[in-house]
């Protein structure tokens, strides 16, 4: 292998994916830096908006291997990978190889703005196109030319959408209706960012849930779809690397 190196922000793990279609699964995460968003309500901007720049390691899927397994041990074999936008970063290429060369299955979180090749080797990817409230404009081309692409080679793949408010409950079943076909979840937007204490975020967090579980209920368009929180937020609240 060459190598290639990838802009990384942190390792962590093991832990539980907390959102979306393997939510529970025990797993390590690599959140690499850089986002072509700039979402309003993002919980990771860190990775994005410079507050996070000396934390920025340029790493080879080798070292990134090697420190999944320095800081998770024996115990895991599912790693996810999320950022920033890691679809921005053809080189993950030789890290998703890697990891299934040891075993690992790999997802991946992107927000669909670009398309990489290596999509089509990830295990479970999920497409989390943003809503009203982040500020951000969906491509809806390029979401047509990914959904397309990844329903032609028959792949394990979602989309996530998160909820604030009435309008974003609009724009999930306008994502919805127009993927109908694809596995779809929910999920309420954490807007509380800056609390540091679990047990009053999860108070929060419980009644944005309830809200959206009633705004799903009532919505004639939204069938089949799964309403989620993020469950590592309930157990950790807003604390990074979890
Ligand atoms: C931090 S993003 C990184 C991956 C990619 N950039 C994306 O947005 O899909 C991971 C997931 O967290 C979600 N997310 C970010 N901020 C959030 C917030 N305040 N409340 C709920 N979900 C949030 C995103 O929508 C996305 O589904
Ligand atoms: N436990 C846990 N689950 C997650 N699911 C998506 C996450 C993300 O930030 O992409 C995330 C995260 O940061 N931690
Ligand atoms: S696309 Fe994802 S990482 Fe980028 S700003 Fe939005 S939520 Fe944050
Ligand atoms: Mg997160």
């Amino acid at each position: 292998m060459s190598a290639k190196r990838i802009p990384v922000m942190e390792i962590f793990g093991p832990t539980i994916q907390g959102e979306g279609m393997v939510i529970g699964q025990k797993t390590m995460f690599v959140r690499t830096a850089g986002c072509d968003y700039a979402c309003s309500w993002c919980d990771s901007a860190f990775t994005w908006d410079g507050s996070g720049k000396d934390d920025i390691r340029m790493l080879t899927a080798e070292e990134i291997a090697a420190e999944l397994l320095q800081t998770g041990g024996a115990a895991f074999s599912h790693v996810t990978i999320s950022g920033g936008n890691p679809g921005l970063l053809p080189a993950l290429d030789e890290l998703i190889q890697l990891l299934h060369e040891q075993g690992m299955e790999v997802a991946l979180e992107t927000q669909g703005s670009r398309w990489q090749d290596w999509f089509l080797q990830i295990d479970q990817l999920t497409l989390s196109p943003k809503p009203p409230s982040s500020g951000m404009t969906t491509d809806w081309e390029k979401l047509d030319d990914i959904i397309h692409k990844l329903s032609a080679h028959a792949r394990s793949f979602s989309l996530k959408v998160v909820v604030f408010d009435e309008r974003d409950l609009r724009y999930a079943e306008e994502v919805h209706q127009r993927y109908p076909e694809v596995p779809f979840f929910l999920q309420p937007g954490n807007d509380d960012l800056r609390e540091g204490n679990p047990h009053i975020l999860l108070g929060h967090l419980l009644k944005r849930y309830e809200w959206l579980v009633e705004a799903v209920i009532a919505s004639p368009s939204l069938k089949n779809v799964r309403v989620l929180p993020q469950l590592h937020t309930w157990i950790w609240g807003n604390k990074r690397g979890v």
